[in-house]
């Protein structure tokens, strides 16, 4: 058993990303559970332009429809996202020996590490990742202890940049549902003044078998809402659910340069009272190009309890989630992978 596997993450050596043969333990078997679509036709996933007159209607539209989107003219200078793009790539390329001198203790943990879901499942993810909780600072001093500042300077452009942009978002959805600016600022998290910084740059090499191994499982987000940035490779796949004319099928989302992918995560579910729903997706692993991104997760402080919003309850049918924090949500999604928000639920019978 190597060190990382007595911790509570499961990371092989990163160095085990050369294999003569993909080993049984990263070999996933189930991967064509569900058919695989590109985005065309009833499949094509909406790219919403954050300037457009109509983005609270479209907003809400692709919530209630799709709990997934793009968003273009956002705001976000491409020359940060560039350099968000270049930071990725420093910390990937150093020697793995570097890497697990901040290799996170806990899956709750900022640090190096693997993802936090395949510690429940039987193989291991063709992945990397390096989470951010509010400062990469203390682990950028390890990885390069004479030069961290450019990457913590980008880092802290990065997050107030999408601290912004989150808020933004946040509005425009609930707008859409009717909530007014008035009524938001009323919620526990106000001004959204009580947001949590968290993120994770993640790392998915290329494999000559990359149809057999995986970059991330089937989840969903736990915080309000998640926006990926990627280097223009594409991986990631969203989970549709089935409607009249076909089955549960992986959407692959398209590379749309200067985008970002937004998704529904749990809290936005429960705030809402299921009128957002999450978004299930996986991350798939490309042949030749190495895809990195940025997932950043928009979510409250820790201490923050978020339940449905009383404008949102259904006087008939009444809230459909009890009130959490995030760490209970999380800590749920550790003990049972794929059903945390189940133990919210408040049975209506
Ligand atoms: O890399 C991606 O596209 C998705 C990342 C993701 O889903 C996550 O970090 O939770
Ligand atoms: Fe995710």
């Amino acid at each position: 058993m190597s060190l990382h596997e007595t911790r509570k993450i499961k990371l092989h050596q990163p160095e085990n990303f050369q294999f003569d043969s993909i080993p049984d333990s990263h070999a996933w078997d189930n991967l064509h559970d569900h058919p695989t679509v590109e985005p065309v036709g009833p499949d094509t996933i909406p790219v919403i332009d954050l300037c457009d007159p109509k983005l609270i209607e479209k907003i809400g539209k692709a919530c209630e429809g799709w709990g997934v989107f793009l968003i273009s003219n956002h705001g976000i200078e491409l020359k940060l996202l560039n350099q968000l793009c270049s930071q990725m790539h420093r910390l990937f390329a150093l020697p793995a020996d570097v890497k697990l001198k901040v290799a996170k203790a806990d899956s709750f943990d900022g640090g190096y590490g693997g993802d936090p879901f395949s510690r429940f499942l039987p193989k291991y993810t063709w992945s990397e990742s390096f989470t951010v909780l509010d400062s990469p600072l203390e682990h950028a001093k390890i990885l390069w202890p004479n030069d961290f500042s450019s990457f913590c300077d980008v880092m802290e452009e990065y997050k107030t940049a999408m601290n912004r942009l989150g808020r933004r978002l946040m509005h425009a959805m609930l707008l859409s549902l009717g909530v007014s600016e008035e009524e938001i600022n009323d919620t526990p998290f106000g001004d959204f003044s009580k947001i949590k910084t968290v993120y994770s740059l993640n790392s998915y090499p290329p494999c000559p078998e990359a149809d057999r191994v995986l970059g991330l499982p089937p989840h969903s987000d736990t915080g309000f809402v998640t926006f990926v940035y990627d280097n223009g490779v594409s991986g990631l796949q969203i989970l549709r659910r089935e409607d009249d004319n076909d089955p549960k099928r992986w959407v692959t989302v398209p590379v749309v340069p200067n985008t970002f992918v937004v998704n529904v995560g749990d809290l936005m579910q429960v705030l809402t009272n299921g009128r957002f729903h999450n978004m299930v997706h996986r991350a798939i692993i490309g042949k030749t190009y190495h895809r990195m991104s940025a997932a950043y997760f928009f979510s409250p402080e820790l201490d923050v309890k978020v339940s449905p919003l009383s404008k949102l309850i259904d006087p008939g049918v009444g809230p459909l989630y009890k009130t959490m924090t995030w760490p209970e949500l999380q800590t749920k999604r550790s003990l049972s992978y794929g059903h945390a928000l189940d133990a919210f639920k408040i049975d209506s019978n």
